[in-house]
């Protein structure tokens, strides 16, 4: 009997939900773990406190005796909250997040005058020994020191009696050697860019911030049944198992009543969440069996990517005490939905308003024309590299189906908008009479209200929709760092507006046109321009893709496929010019996601080949010998005629050897194909022969081992099964 998976599925039938006490009203108890302004304003000196606000606000440096009064502030707050260490907490391009504790215990070298201490110079600067992190070449081995450096736009916050201090992490010379600090170059070049359009309306407008709501979903596994896949353990998927009968076809999960001991965790989760400031607000069953989702509101974009990092890690330890595994892997389970992260993305000024929600006036519903199709000439340009934003590994096994958008980018507006596109498009060239201005701002401008309130359709194969009032990119998955394609989204963005607002100037300049009426020439140009991006059909579709080959939209299924665009002159030109990331910093991105691909796939091929050998094919085996016994025992009772009884089992075999055969033929083929991709020298060459020449023998192997699963007897498999992973709550 396969005692271990049989062991498991006990362990998890039997667990009671676990008890969540209530901690209090969420709004009480809101960031009581945050050195957020509450905390500053109790613990600093009025001087720190003004230090660190216009650190914040202005991005004033703070000079080093004031980082000491900051510290220690920072330290007494966290100690009188039971906290014994500090760490710099960094994002390293692991995609995940990093920490390294040290105690704010000192004392001198004979063991005298203990005390706790914590300077200003630890908060603003460290070196951690990080010569193990992915750099794709910015760090030489001679030069190995990179150093995190404080972000006080990101709050301090504790977990568990560690206080963590969001930093960038940055090499000697200065490339960003992580995620948040191209992020927060791309948030300024957005501010900037953004800020300057804004102020063709409104003259108060000082600074514009991006915001970020994203949509986490997950799939919740009993631990100690995925404990007892292997798969699931190494690589965050199953790389074999049959699809149970039933799945989601009975649409009976989504929104469904949350199970008891899935409820308790979210619970238990959302305490912890509301204790670090991560304002979490729906929590709701997925579609797929044992999937759930949950979302925050939305926030300040460099907030809202550091609180997602957070969550992740904190999702995965108060999973522990209720005895889950979180999967965030983008598709954990053949057959059914996978996991994104949907990420909604707006635009808010410092006077209050949305710049992508329609207004109550025709100026401010310009306003908001002016930044939407901004935005949608902006994906018009650089389709591929926002589809370059999104790549990974995992995810390529999630676009396409399952309600994840397709490999093309596009965009998703509604009917209304587009009727509203296309009246815009009549628009004279050159000065507007008075009667067609008029016209414009009551009958097309300034309807934009009322049609959106009817704009309810949604379209879940768009990898770009607008949605009221913000667009939702739902192309990105469930495991990345927002960073990455927020770095892309706003850069791109900021481009177009910078762009944006020459144009505008030189037909008012040059042609003498009045602000809005150049503002009106240069959108009907864009939206000329911007139909191919535009599509609001089914994405699956086969007319669709060759429709967008037609258009020219770019189709990238893989990722070595997909990330190409990351080191096109474009990208690097793009980059370049809004200072978020200079060419050693973009190649090495390039670099390091070519190698995390190759490093998934080899991981994946290596463990199939574990599995399939050490628990597939010796199942097999034992059981023909059963079979074998049970034909042996018919022959000795029945004689000659014994064959008459045991066709069934002479065939199961016949067929069993069958797959055992070629399981090994494609194993062995898919080690060989390994083999010669190792051999490659270009991390790129390396990269295709991954993807091209050993990830299909994946489905080829599965193909067997899961013929295998229907055949062998149930006591003898060894893996949990899918109705087990996926039904047992
Ligand atoms: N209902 C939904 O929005 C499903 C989304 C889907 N899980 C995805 O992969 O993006």
């Amino acid at each position: 009997m396969a005692t271990f998976r049989f062991e498991a599925l006990k362990a998890a039938s039997n667990r009671p939900p676990v008890a969540v006490s209530e901690i209090g009203k969420k709004s009480e108890i809101f960031g009581s773990n945050v050195f957020n302004d509450k905390s500053m304003r109790q613990h600093l000196t009025p001087e720190a406190y003004k230090a660190v606000r216009s650190a914040i606000d202005q991005g004033v440096k703070i000079d080093r005796r004031m980082a000491d009064y900051i510290a220690l502030g920072m330290k007494e707050w966290a100690m009188s909250k039971g906290v014994t260490h500090y760490t710099h907490w960094f994002q390293p391009l692991t995609g995940t997040t990093a920490e390294k504790h040290d105690a704010f215990f000192e004392t001198s070298f004979d063991g005298s005058d203990p005390v706790e201490k914590f300077s200003g110079s630890l908060l603003v600067q460290q070196e951690p020994d990080a010569s193990s992190f992915p750099n794709g070449g910015i760090r030489n081995t001679f030069e190995a020191r990179g150093y995190t450096a404080w972000d006080p736009t990101s709050p301090a916050f504790i977990f568990g009696t560690t206080l963590c201090i969001p930093t960038v992490f940055v090499s000697y010379t200065g490339e960003a050697l992580d995620n948040k600090a191209p992020l927060l170059r791309a948030l300024s070049a957005i501010d900037d860019a953004a800020t300057e359009v804004a102020r063709f309306f409104d003259k108060n407008v000082k600074k514009v911030t991006p915001t970020l709501g994203w949509e986490q979903e997950y799939f919740l596994i009993d631990d100690a049944l995925a404990a007892s896949r292997p798969d699931i353990l190494q690589t965050g998927r199953t790389l074999l198992g049959h699809v149970s009968a039933k799945g989601q076809q009975l649409e009976d999960h989504y929104f469904g009543s949350i199970p008891t001991r899935v409820l308790n965790y979210m619970r238990d989760l959302e305490n912890e969440c509301m204790l670090l400031g991560i304002p979490v607000k729906t929590r709701h069953n997925e579609v797929a069996p044992n999937q759930f989702e949950l979302a925050p509101i939305f926030e300040e974009t460099n907030l809202a990517v550091d609180h997602n990092s957070l969550l992740m890690d904190v999702m995965q330890k108060v999973g522990e005490r209720h005895h889950f595994k979180v999967l965030f892997h983008e598709k954990p389970f053949k057959g059914v939905n996978g996991s994104g992260k949907h990420n909604n993305w707006s635009l808010a000024t410092d006077t209050g308003i949305n710049l992508l929600a329609p207004g109550k006036t025709p100026n401010s519903n310009l306003q908001f024309l002016t930044f939407f199709i901004n935005t949608i000439k902006a994906v018009s340009n650089y389709e591929e590299l926002l589809r370059a934003s999104i790549a990974s590994a995992s995810n390529d096994h999630r676009l396409g189906a399952n309600e994840a958008p397709p490999a093309i980018i596009s965009i998703f507006i509604g009917q209304q908008l587009t009727k509203v596109l296309e009246e815009l498009e009549g628009v004279s060239t050159g000065k507007l009479s008075p009667e067609e201005k008029t016209d414009l701002k009551l009958n097309v401008v300034g309807k934009i209200p009322d049609v959106l309130l009817d704009n309810t359709d949604r379209n879940r194969t768009s990898p770009f929709a607008f949605t009221g009032n913000k667009f939702e990119f739902r192309a990105v998955g469930s495991t990345a760092n927002c960073a990455t394609s927020m770095t892309t989204l706003n850069s791109i963005v900021a481009k177009q507006l910078i762009d944006f607002k020459k144009e505008v100037e030189a037909l008012v300049e040059k042609d003498g046109l009045k602000k809005d009426e150049a503002i009106f020439n240069v959108l009907r140009e864009y939206i000329k321009e911007t139909k191919d991006i535009l599509f609001e059909g089914d994405g699956y579709s086969k007319e669709w893709e060759e429709e967008a080959a037609r258009r020219g939209l770019s189709n990238h299924k893989t990722t070595p496929a997909a990330l190409k665009a990351k080191v096109s002159k474009k990208a690097f030109d793009l980059f370049g010019e809004l200072n978020v990331m200079n060419h050693i910093e973009v190649e090495s991105r390039y670099e390091i996601e070519l190698e995390d691909y190759i490093k998934k796939i080899q991981i994946e091929g290596r463990v199939l080949g574990d599995i399939v050998r050490n628990h597939i094919i010796p199942t097999a085996f034992k059981y023909q010998n059963l079979l074998i016994e049970n034909v042996k025992g018919l022959k000795e009772i029945f004689g000659k005629d014994y064959e008459e009884y045991a066709t069934e089992q002479i065939l199961i075999l016949k067929k069993t050897s069958m797959h055992v055969n070629e399981l090994n033929a494609k194993l062995h083929a898919m080690m060989d194909a390994r083999k010669e991709a190792n051999a490659l020298e270009s991390v790129e060459k390396m990269a295709h022969a991954y993807c091209d020449n050993v990830k299909p023998y994946f489905d080829e192997i599965r193909y067997h081992a899961d013929k295998l699963e229907l055949m062998v007897d149930n006591e003898l498999w060894t893996l949990t099964k899918y109705r087990e992973l996926l039904f047992t709550r």
